[in-house]
C-alpha cells in the first residue's frame, strides 16, 4: 500500500473509476479485507449494524470479527472513499462509494490490535415514516500501522473540515484533539428511556466519532440549571442535553444566569431527543432536510448530526412573565412590582396547547402519544379564554404618498395586514374593518324582539354541557363562516358608498331587502348583548358555541392597530358605542390607559389544582366588535412619515430586523477546539467556578427587578442581560404605533420560533433557526372541534397554514404581549409552566449599538 502523489503513483490504479471519482485523489492504497461480511454483494470489507458481540478497541469502539480473504483498493477524495474489491470477485458490483457526509468517524485501534482502518458509516434508509440511519462498520487491514494511522488522520481531517490536498503529509500529529462534550441526561424524560438509549445508541456513536464526553444524570428538577451556573464552560466544546426540551430550557437559563452570560450563552448546546415532545429535535431534523420521524430514528438522525459537526446560531427569546406567586409584592398602587425574566428557545403557549402539555403529564408513560390523548381529551371539553394579544409585526411599511386619499377601510385593511408577511391566511382586515362599518345599520324592532326571545330560550340550557358531534360543530361553523363572508362583502360595499357621500344611512339606496334584514339582525344581536350581558364563568366552550351558533365570530373581537388610524376611520368607530365589556375589562382599560399599567387588579395566581372547571366563557365573546383607539403615545414622534416605534429608530437599519443579540449556538456538533485548550485528562470533570464577590449591577429598568440569576449575580461584577429594546416594562402600556392588538376569546395562542411544536407537529413551516421572528398562531373561540382537530392533523404535515377558517390566524412578529383576562389558565414557556398572568416576549437583540455578537469562536 502506498500513498498517492506525483512521486508515488498507485501500483494498482482502479481500471474503471466509478462515477464521481473525477476528483483529485488524496490517498490511494491497497488493503486486506477484515471480517467475513460484505455489503449487498458489493465491496465492503466488513460490516455490522450492531457491535455488541464484537471485540472493542481501547476506546470502547466495537470492531468486526475477523480477517477476510478479500483485498481492496481504497481511494480517498475530498468527498468520498471509493472502495474497489480486487479479489476474489472483481468486476461487477465490485465498487462501493462511501460518501464522507455519511460517515460519523473512523478509527485506528491501538496495538495489539492489527493495523486496521475502521470506518463508521450511517447511510440513510427510507422507511415507511421518515428516514432512518443504519449503522455499518467497514474495516480494512493496512500493510502497516503507520499506513493505517495516515489514513485515519486523513479521514479525520476531512471530517473536521480541515484544508488538505494531495500534497498533504497526513500523520497522527495532525489530528485535532478530540472534542469534549458534557452530556446531561434526564433519566425521567419521556418514557424514562434516556439512560438505556445512551448505552445502546448515543455513546457508541459518540465514541466512534472520537468525541470525549462526560455524562451527568440530573438528580432533580433545576439540577441542570444549577450546573450551568457553576461549571467552567471553557472546558467543554458543547453541552448536550439527552432529554426533552425542558432540560434544554434549564440549560439555556442556567447559562443566562451566569455573570458571564454574554460569553456563556455562546457555548454550543445540542439535544439528543429522549423526551415526549422533542420539538427542537424535530426542528433540527426538519432543517437538516430529513423527513419527519420519531423515537429512535429521530435520535439517530440527531446523534448523527451531532457527530458530524456544525454550529448554527439560534434565536433566543427574552420572556417576561408575571411575578412568581412567592415573590409577588405590591407597589404603592397595589400592583405587582416585580416580574420574572427568562429566556426561551422554542415557544410560549396559552390555552389549548399549554393545557394539553400540562394536563397530559399524567399520561407520560405513553411517550409522545400522551399529546394525542391529551388533545382528544381537551377537544372533548373545549375551553376558551378571554385575553388581549398585542404584537409587533416584523416590518413596517411606509404609507404610500397618496395614502391619505385612499378610502378609510382600505387604509385599515392595509395597516392591519402589513407585516403579516404572507403568514396570515385569514382575512383579518375583512373581519374587523368591515364589521365596524356594518354595525352602523339601522335595526328593526320586531327582529330585535325575536332575537331576544331566541336568546332567552337558548339561555335555559346554560350550565349544562351538551354533547355535540364534530359534524354538528362543523355545520355551525360553516354557517358562521358563510354569514361572515356575506357580511363582510356587504359591508365592504357600504363602506365604499359611505366614503363616497359621507352619509351613514345609505342602506335604502338600492340594496335588496334580504341583505338589509341580515344586517339588522346582526345589529339587533349586538344591541341585545350590550343590554343583557353578564359574565358567565365556568361554562365550556361548547355552550358558548351553542349560544352563538348564529352569530358570526368577528363582532366578539376587538382588533386594534395601535398606529393612529385615519380621521375618517376614527370617526366611523367613535360613532358607535364602545362594546359592553364587563366591569373588570373596563377597569383594565382604565388601568392600561390612564395609570399606564396593564396589571390586573387581581393577581392571577396559578392554581395547581386547576381542573376542568376552569373553563371560562367571557361576556366579551359575544360582545360587538369595537375599536378602541389608544391615546397617543407621549413619546411618539407624530410625523406620519415615521410609523416605526421609537425603540427601533435607535437601529441604523431600523426598517429591517434588528440584529440578534447573543444568538444561541445550536450545536449539531461542536466545532474543533482551540489549540490552547488543556489536555483532555484535565477537563473531563467540570470544575466549579470560583467567582469573586462583587456588587450586583442593577438593570436600567426601574419598573421592576428581574428575578434572574440571583445566585450568579450575587457574586458578579457584570451586568445582567440588558432590557428588551422593543418592549416597555410589563406594567407599562405598549407604544401606540405599529403594534396590533386583538382582544377577545381565544382557544389558543401559540408563539413559536422554531419549526416544530413536537417532533411530529410542523407548527411553523417557514421558521428558521435564526430568522429573528416569533411565529404566532391564534385560534379564536367559536371554532368547531372538527376544525380544531383538522388544524392539528394538518399541522403534522405543516399544511395547516392553508386551512381556511375565520377563527385561525397566523402572523409573524418581533415581539408580543399577552394579557390573559380569564382568571385561570396555563401558560408555558418551552413547555414549562410559568406564572399565569401578563407575559411579553421579544427576540433578543443587541440593543442600540447595533453590533451583532458573533457565535463564540472559542471552538473554531
Ligand atoms: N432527575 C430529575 N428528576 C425529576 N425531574 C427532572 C429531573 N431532571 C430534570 N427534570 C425535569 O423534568 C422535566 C421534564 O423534562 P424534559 O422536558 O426533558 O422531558 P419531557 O417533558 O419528557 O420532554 P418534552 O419537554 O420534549 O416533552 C423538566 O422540567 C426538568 O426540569
Amino acid at each position: 500500500m502506498r500513498s498517492p502523489g506525483p512521486q508515488s503513483p498507485s501500483p494498482s490504479p482502479p481500471p474503471d473509476p466509478p462515477p464521481g471519482m473525477a476528483q483529485e485523489a488524496l490517498l490511494h492504497g491497497q488493503f486486506a479485507g477484515w471480517s467475513s461480511g460484505g455489503i449487498g454483494g458489493g465491496a465492503g470489507g466488513g460490516s455490522g449494524s450492531n457491535g455488541s458481540s464484537s471485540p472493542s478497541t481501547p476506546t470502547g469502539v466495537s470492531l468486526p470479527l475477523s480477517p477476510a480473504s478479500s483485498s481492496y483498493a481504497l481511494t480517498l477524495t475530498p468527498t468520498h472513499i471509493h472502495i474497489q474489491r480486487l479479489s476474489p470477485r472483481p468486476g461487477k458490483a465490485s465498487w462501493l462509494q462511501l460518501p464522507l457526509a455519511e460517515l460519523t468517524g473512523c478509527s485506528c485501534p491501538r496495538a495489539p490490535a492489527p493495523p486496521l482502518l475502521v470506518l463508521y458509516w450511517y447511510p440513510p434508509r427510507r422507511r415507511r415514516k421518515g428516514v432512518s440511519r443504519r449503522r455499518n462498520v467497514h474495516a480494512y487491514q493496512a500493510e502497516s500501522r503507520t499506513e493505517a494511522e495516515k489514513w485515519n488522520a486523513a479521514v479525520h481531517c476531512l471530517l473536521r473540515g480541515l484544508d488538505v490536498s494531495a500534497t498533504t503529509e497526513f500523520s497522527k500529529s495532525m489530528l485535532p484533539r478530540p472534542r469534549r462534550l458534557l452530556l446531561l441526561v434526564n433519566p425521567f424524560s419521556g418514557r424514562g428511556q434516556a439512560m438505556d438509549w445512551c448505552q445502546t445508541h448515543i455513546l457508541p456513536m459518540i465514541r466512534e466519532a472520537n468525541i470525549s464526553y462526560n455524562l451527568i444524570p440530573t438528580k432533580y428538577p433545576s439540577h441542570a440549571r444549577e450546573l450551568m451556573r457553576e461549571i467552567a464552560l471553557r472546558e467543554w466544546d458543547g453541552i448536550i442535553i439527552v432529554s426533552g426540551d425542558g432540560l434544554l430550557h434549564e440549560v439555556v437559563n442556567g447559562l443566562m444566569d451566569r455573570p458571564d452570560w454574554e460569553q456563556a450563552i455562546k457555548t454550543p448546546v445540542g439535544i439528543l431527543p429522549c423526551g415526549s415532545g422533542n420539538a427542537l429535535a424535530g426542528s433540527i431534523n426538519h432543517y437538516a432536510g430529513y423527513d419527519m420521524c420519531l423515537r429512535e430514528p429521530l435520535l439517530l438522525n440527531c446523534c448523527f448530526l451531532l457527530c458530524r459537526g456544525g454550529i448554527r446560531p439560534m434565536d433566543l427569546v427574552s420572556v417576561t412573565t408575571s411575578p412568581l406567586p412567592s415573590s409577588s409584592s405590591s407597589n404603592q398602587n397595589g400592583h405587582p412590582s416585580t416580574s420574572t425574566r427568562l429566556f426561551s428557545f422554542l415557544s410560549v403557549a396559552w390555552g389549548f396547547v399549554s393545557d394539553v402539555d400540562i394536563e397530559s403529564e399524567r399520561y407520560r408513560g405513553l411517550g409522545s402519544a400522551r399529546f394525542t390523548l391529551g388533545t382528544l381529551v381537551r377537544l372533548a371539553s373545549l375551553r376558551s379564554y378571554r385575553g388581549r394579544l398585542s404584537y409587533l409585526p416584523p416590518a413596517v411599511v411606509e404609507p404610500a404618498p397618496d395614502s391619505a386619499s385612499q378610502p378609510s377601510r382600505r387604509l385599515l385593511s392595509r395597516s392591519i395586514t402589513e407585516g403579516l408577511e404572507g403568514f396570515c391566511r385569514t382575512p383579518i382586515h375583512r373581519t374587523c374593518s368591515d364589521m365596524g362599518i356594518s354595525e352602523q345599520r339601522s335595526l328593526s324592532k320586531s327582529d330585535r324582539e325575536r332575537e331576544r326571545e331566541e336568546r332567552r330560550e337558548r339561555a335555559r340550557g346554560t350550565g349544562v354541557v351538551r354533547a355535540s358531534s364534530l359534524a354538528e360543530d362543523r355545520e355551525r361553523e360553516m354557517e358562521a363562516e358563510q354569514r361572515m363572508e356575506k357580511m363582510s362583502g356587504s359591508s365592504s360595499e357600504s363602506n365604499e358608498r359611505q366614503e363616497g357621500d359621507g352619509n351613514e344611512n345609505e342602506s335604502a339606496d338600492g340594496e335588496d331587502e334580504e341583505e338589509n334584514e341580515g344586517r339588522q339582525k346582526e345589529r339587533e344581536r349586538e344591541m341585545d348583548m350590550r343590554e343583557g350581558y353578564g359574565v358567565e364563568v365556568g361554562k365550556e366552550a361548547e355552550e358558548c358555541e351553542e349560544s352563538t351558533a348564529d352569530t358570526p365570530p368577528d363582532p366578539r373581537w376587538t382588533l386594534r392597530k395601535n398606529s393612529a388610524p385615519s380621521t375618517q376611520l376614527v370617526n366611523a368607530f367613535f360613532s358607535q358605542p364602545i362594546s359592553a365589556d364587563s366591569e373588570q375589562d373596563v377597569a383594565m382599560e382604565v388601568d392600561g390607559q390612564q395609570n399606564g399599567s396593564y396589571f390586573q387588579r387581581e393577581t392571577y395566581l396559578l392554581d395547581p389544582g386547576r381542573e376542568r372547571a376552569l373553563t371560562i366563557s367571557s361576556p366579551f365573546r359575544q360582545s360587538p366588535f369595537s375599536y378602541k383607539p389608544k391615546l397617543p403615545d407621549q413619546n411618539q414622534n407624530r410625523s406620519p412619515s415615521r410609523p416605526r416605534p421609537i425603540s427601533l429608530l435607535q437601529h441604523a437599519h431600523s426598517k429591517s430586523l434588528p440584529p440578534k443579540f447573543p444568538p444561541l449556538s445550536l450545536s449539531q456538533s461542536p466545532m474543533p477546539p482551540s489549540c490552547t485548550s488543556p489536555p483532555s485528562s484535565d477537563y473531563l470533570v467540570p470544575q466549579p467556578n470560583t467567582p469573586g464577590s462583587a456588587s450586583f449591577c442593577p438593570s436600567s429598568s426601574s419598573s421592576f427587578s428581574f428575578d434572574l440569576a440571583k445566585p450568579a449575580m450575587s457574586h458578579s461584577s457584570l451586568c445582567p442581560p440588558p432590557d428588551d429594546d422593543l418592549l416597555p416594562p410589563l406594567d407599562q402600556p405598549l407604544p401606540t404605533r405599529d403594534w396590533v392588538t386583538i382582544e377577545g376569546d381565544f382557544v389558543l395562542v401559540l408563539a413559536i420560533y422554531q419549526s416544530h411544536l413536537g417532533a411530529d407537529l410542523l407548527a411553523a413551516p417557514h421558521a428558521r433557526f435564526d430568522d429573528g421572528l416569533i411565529h404566532l398562531t391564534f385560534v379564536r373561540a367559536g371554532i368547531s372541534r372538527a376544525t380544531l382537530l383538522r388544524l392539528f392533523l394538518a399541522m403534522e404535515r405543516g399544511a395547516h397554514l392553508g386551512l381556511s377558517s375565520p377563527y385561525v390566524s397566523h402572523v409573524s412578529a418581533r415581539a408580543f404581549r399577552l394579557q390573559p383576562l380569564s382568571p385561570r389558565g396555563t401558560l408555558t414557556v418551552d413547555g414549562e409552566l410559568v406564572p399565569y398572568g401578563p407575559l411579553q416576549a421579544q427576540v433578543t437583540t443587541t440593543g442600540p449599538d447595533d453590533s451583532r455578537l458573533t457565535p463564540n469562536d472559542l471552538l473554531a
